[in-house]
């Protein structure tokens, strides 16, 4: 009895601690679980302020980057985060108000434009001369770090002294896209944001894939559903006639050899600008752009960074064909293409569906936008080393095969005939109102200064 006695005390005893362990673990499970829950919140919050800090403008940030110091290290990323553009930034009274201004035209039957890529070379002066012209103009751009972002940044403080707003997001960012179409009735598209450049393809491919055609196919399908739909006019590249043999080269020509994968996105998004335009009846026109340059141009670029490496003493090279002809380019300048892009809107007719809805045929155009006159790579440093009033160390060299193409020349007879484009720029006069903003913009050296003054303007 006293044993069973002794054995029940003892059984009750032990499940009484055992009650007791079950609650202890209890309670610690439920303190541990909160202090998981608070260190989990911590951590999101502390990466939420960290991306902010490092990305807060459109999606830029890590990528490829490439060695040369033309283009930034840290190399594009095109594919911004929803929640970072439409989450953080524009999206209060204030903002919207400033869509708004920016996008309203002031003259009669003026044009409501958005301008993607407005922060970038040709962006940028077309945004001010349609702006200039009474046109409501709002920018689009995700100012990546494909190339020094602060030139962009500079562009982008000339596009808001003449009240151009630029929204800063990425063309993969629907939800932004669409908002603004909320916000605006557009009656057109200025498409110019791209990833750029020939040879930066073979560093960072996908950048291309993302901008080039995963962005435009989101522009395409929020302008599709708009109601009203915009005309959209965008850029193509003298690019996509890659190995073409036919001289000067005409939109009839093959493009069905692109020499690298910049010129096969810009192809591809001349064949998706058929689909949209047929599915949809989305207005469409490409514009083959062939080396546009001049003030405020693009780094990346030959005669850009050449300037810069003469300038500072550095050797260049001058890339041969493999034959040994002699690299040539329709280089064009970029008064010129602005003009060719306006008499393209001008000239573009409306979109003739609605709410993603085809109801009639609709316009589909491509045209070359070139200078008629190639001019050697030779006597492009030849005429920069004059302005600069300093020898160039060259190398010449057979060009890499990194995509480039050995010549290219526009036949621009279409646009002249469809909105009276005719480029009047030579390519001395050009440089010399390029080099002119250089010396300016980066402050250099009175010798180049004296050289170019005579430039009025
Ligand atoms: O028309 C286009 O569609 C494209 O034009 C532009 O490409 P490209 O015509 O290749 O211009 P760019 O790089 O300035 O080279 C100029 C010349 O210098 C030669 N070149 C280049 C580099 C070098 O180190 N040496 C050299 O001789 C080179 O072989 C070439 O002959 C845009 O970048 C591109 O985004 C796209 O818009």
């Amino acid at each position: 009895m006293a044993l069973s006695q002794d054995l029940s005390k003892n059984t009750k005893l032990e499940r009484y601690n055992s009650y007791l362990r079950r609650m202890n673990n209890t309670k610690l499970l439920a303190a541990s679980s909160k202090l998981l829950f608070r260190a989990t919140l911590l951590v999101a919050l502390l990466l939420v302020f960290f991306f902010t800090l490092n990305y807060p403008i459109g999606g830029t940030g890590v990528g490829g980057g490439d060695p040369n110091n033309h283009i930034n290290n840290n190399g594009p990323f095109h594919t911004t985060s929803r929640f970072f553009t439409s989450g953080f930034y524009g999206t209060g009274a204030s903002w919207e108000k400033q869509v708004r201004q920016s996008s309203t035209p002031r003259r009669p039957n003026g044009f409501s434009i958005l301008v993607t890529g407005a922060a970038g070379f040709v962006g940028s002066h077309c945004s001010i001369a349609l702006r200039k012209r009474g046109d409501g103009v709002l920018g689009l751009d995700n100012f990546n770090t494909y190339y020094d972002p602060s030139l962009k940044r500079a562009r982008q403080k000339l596009l808001s002294r003449n009240q151009i707003f630029i929204v800063e997001a990425d063309l993969n960012d629907s939800p932004m896209l669409i908002k603004l179409f909320d916000i605006v009735p557009f009656t057109h598209v200025l498409h110019l944001a791209a990833q750029a450049g020939v040879r930066y393809a073979m560093k960072n491919p996908q950048s291309y894939v993302q901008s080039n055609i995963a962005g435009f196919v989101n522009l395409l399908e929020v302008a599709k559903n708009a109601d009203p739909q915009p005309s959209i006019v965008w850029a193509s590249s003298s690019s996509v006639y890659g190995l073409n043999k036919d001289n000067p080269f005409s939109e009839s020509d093959r493009t069905d050899q692109p020499a690298s994968l910049y010129a096969a996105t810009k192809k591809a998004g001349e064949e998706i600008a058929h689909t949209y335009n047929h599915i949809y009846g989305l207005s469409l026109t490409g514009l083959r752009f062939f080396t546009v340059y001049g003030p405020w141009g693009r780094p990346d670029m030959a005669y850009f960074f050449f300037t810069k490496d003469i300038l500072q003493g550095k050797p260049i090279s001058i890339y041969k064909a493999h034959g040994g002809a002699e690299v040539a380019r329709d280089f064009t300048y970029v008064d010129d293409v602005v003009k060719g892009c306006i008499g393209a809107l001008d000239t573009a007719e409306k979109s003739t569906g609605s709410g993603g809805k085809k109801r009639a045929p609709a316009q589909l155009r491509v045209y070359n936008l070139g200078n008629t006159s190639p001019v050697g790579v030779g006597r492009l440093v030849s005429i920069l080393e004059g302005l600069l009033n300093v020898k160039a160390k060259k190398n010449v060299i057979t060009m890499p095969r990194n995509g480039d193409v050995p010549f290219t020349h526009a036949n621009v007879t279409l646009a002249h005939k469809d909105f009276g484009y005719k480029p009047t720029t030579d390519l001395a006069t050009g440089l010399r109102k390029f080099v002119k903003w250089y010396v300016g913009y980066y402050g250099v050296q009175p010798k180049v200064r004296k050289e170019t003054s005579s430039d009025a303007e």
